[in-house]
């Protein structure tokens, strides 16, 4: 479980510092975001690596049948060491051996690499799936100040392809680097054995090989890099259009969206040929390199040979044994760039991890008791953007089982103080206090389990209508999820819906209309027991019959309780104990772009909106 936390002395609103200020590099970097979740795989990647290191061994006896059908088959020359008894067979039933030998390693290697590459697979979802889990969890705890700033769409290209490429790199440490290091030690040492001159001939080109990876390396990582910022732009921009599809259509401008859509579009297009090109050009330089220890080795060898010190068979098993271990030095340079490639991922999933913006618990943070009483804003001041106040000197009382109504101009921060109660901002000056005590003082979840929310935007999840209602109360059974539809007339439009309340609303509640959205979003406070409601324009987009009805429904859901509605509507209002307007004071100079500074002025519902009496 990854915990959320503020740096020591940070608010909510004070952002990180820049990244590149406090990071790692990339491949510790890499790993500190991989390593917490990947502990519990350790045991299966490191039996991936065995099962690996079994397969390479297996892999470098392949070289010996060959040797054995050319050196005691072909050329007839007597087999010596562990091979003597073959000397009593004919060379028909040697090469027959040698064949065999062929086959059955090939098949154990295959076997083995088989088994490795699942078993590694496996550890690496399931290193996924934590790490996904992590980074959602974290980010279900960042402050909205941080969600204001980071495109969701961006985040979902973080959340899932970055992660991805992490993974793969997991997947290529357990196959490739383990056991192909592994397979280079061992050739270079039977090499160094079976002839010092040739082996020292075919690595000599292994120390321009490590430099030339070494600046590939940087060269694919920056190219990685623009190319993974091109891509959480055009997720961005993606899921910007598509959530607003219907404004497109609306407003016939699909030629807009394709523009909006092009741009990013081909950023990375260049972006990825970019990476792709710097990638690819790898290879071709990796093989001449290479091909010019073995060419050296078949000059020097093919000589030995022709003077008679070294026999075909051996001069076979040298340049084999030199393909063998290039083949581990290719994947290894090859496994820089995946490495490098999940070193800016990691960066990406990094920066989202490493962001303590939260509007956190102190430590001496306590539970909110299940009653509550009075609800006090005291010279409260916020901005969502420094220097362009919403609230500022802002007071509100609101007492134990009152019904208070906020009105004021589209834009005074009449939601923000809604906001500010929840605590999904806090205040920048001044405070809030519940019974006396700071809501900063208290457990958050205690908090806003006391509160039953009906946003001015319903949030509705792509699931049915009962499990929506359920969402307001963590224990609500069906029979309380239908009784709250009665109360906010979902049940007048509820047996329309295919299957009734077990009908899946579709994404944001697509299949519903605005009024039916207002109607379950409501019924989800209804079946919350929370001693306090706040309600965000319930009635909006109700024709007048249902609003009325609604308006009723939520005296009847809200009797006992403490209530704080923000609305337009005079019915609505007209239910409330006090209404208080949230205006701009003309007296103050303008220092908003909207006009001045919004205060409180409470007012008796009967003689909306004309006298005023002075802030409380
Ligand atoms: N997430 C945000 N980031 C930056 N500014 C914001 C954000 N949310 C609201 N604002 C700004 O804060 C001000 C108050 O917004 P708020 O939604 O509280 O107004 P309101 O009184 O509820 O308006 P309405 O009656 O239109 O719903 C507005 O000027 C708005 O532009």
């Amino acid at each position: 479980m990854v915990t959320t936390g503020a740096r020591p002395g940070q608010l909510d609103g004070e952002p990180d510092p820049p990244l590149g200020k406090r990071r790692r590099r990339a491949l510790p970097q890499a790993l500190a975001v991989a390593a917490p979740v990947a502990r519990p795989h350790l045991p299966a990647l490191a039996a991936t690596s065995v099962l690996e290191l079994f397969g390479a061994g297996v892999s470098l006896l392949r070289p010996w049948p060959l040797a054995l059908a050319v050196d005691h088959a072909i050329a007839g020359r007597p087999a010596t060491g562990l091979l003597r008894w073959l000397n009593g067979f004919s060379p028909g039933y040697v090469l027959l051996l040698a064949g065999a030998a062929t086959v059955a390693l090939s098949v154990a290697a295959g076997a083995l690499n088989l088994v490795s590459t699942v078993s590694a697979q496996r550890a690496a979802e399931g290193i996924g799936a934590r790490l996904r889990e992590s980074v959602f969890e974290h980010t279900m705890e960042l402050s909205l100040r941080w969600h204001d700033r980071m495109p969701s769409g961006e985040l979902l290209s973080r959340l899932t392809s970055d992660v991805a490429r992490m993974l793969a790199a997991v997947v290529a440490v357990a196959t490739i680097l383990i056991p192909d290091t592994f397979v280079l030690l061992v050739v270079l040492a039977v090499l160094a054995v079976f002839d010092p001159g040739l082996a020292l001939i075919g690595v000599a080109v292994l120390p321009l090989l490590v430099v030339l990876a070494v600046r590939q390396r940087r060269r694919v990582r920056r190219a990685q890099h623009e190319a993974r910022d091109a891509w959480g732009k055009l997720s961005a921009v993606t899921n910007d259009l598509l959530r607003n599809v219907r404004a497109v259509q609306a407003f016939g401008r699909g030629d807009r969206a394709r523009e909006l859509f092009a741009r990013p579009n081909g950023r990375l297009r260049d972006a990825e040929v970019k990476a792709a090109a710097v990638s690819a050009r790898w290879s071709p330089i990796a093989d001449v390199v290479l091909s010019l220890g073995a060419g050296l080795v078949l000059v020097v060898g093919g000589r030995a040979v022709l003077s008679g010190s070294l026999s075909t068979g051996d001069l076979l098993v040298v340049l084999a044994y030199l393909g063998d271990m290039y083949s581990p030095v290719r994947s290894l340079t090859r496994l820089s760039s995946v490495l490098a490639k999940a070193g800016a991922s990691a960066k990406r999933v990094d920066e989202v991890m490493a962001a303590s913006e939260s509007v956190a618990d102190a430590p001496w943070a306590r539970p909110l008791p299940e009653r509550i009483g009075e609800v006090r804003f005291a010279d409260v001041g916020f901005a969502y953007e420094p220097g362009h106040p919403v609230l500022r000197h802002f007071d509100l009382v609101v007492r134990a089982g009152e019904t208070v109504c906020l009105l004021g101009p589209s834009g005074a921060g009449k939601s923000t103080v809604l906001h500010l109660l929840l605590r999904l901002y806090d205040v920048d000056t001044g405070r809030i206090t519940v019974d006396r005590s700071d809501i900063r003082d208290l457990r958050r979840r205690s908090l806003r389990r006391r509160i039953a929310f009906v946003p001015q935007d319903p949030w509705l999840l792509d699931a049915t209508v009962a499990e929506n209602i359920a969402f307001g109360s963590a224990g609500a059974d069906r029979a309380a999820v239908e009784e709250a539809g009665r109360q906010a007339l979902v049940d007048e439009f509820v047996h329309t819906l295919p299957d009734g309340y077990d009908t899946t609303l579709g994404e944001g509640g697509v299949r519903l209309s605005g009024g039916q959205r207002r109607r379950v979003a409501l019924a989800r406070a209804a079946v919350s027991t929370a001693p306090l409601v706040l309600l965000d324009e319930p009635t909006a987009s109700l024709d007048p019959v249902s609003s009325a009805t609604v308006v009723q429904a939520i005296r009847g859901a809200t009797a006992d309780r403490t209530v704080l509605i923000v609305t337009h509507d005079r019915d609505l209002a007209a239910i409330a104990d006090r209404v208080v307007v949230l205006d701009r004071d003309p007296e103050r100079p303008d220092e908003t772009a909207e006009g001045g500074e919004p205060h409180a002025v409470d007012q008796r519902p009967d003689v909306l909106p004309q006298a005023r009496t002075p802030a409380r």
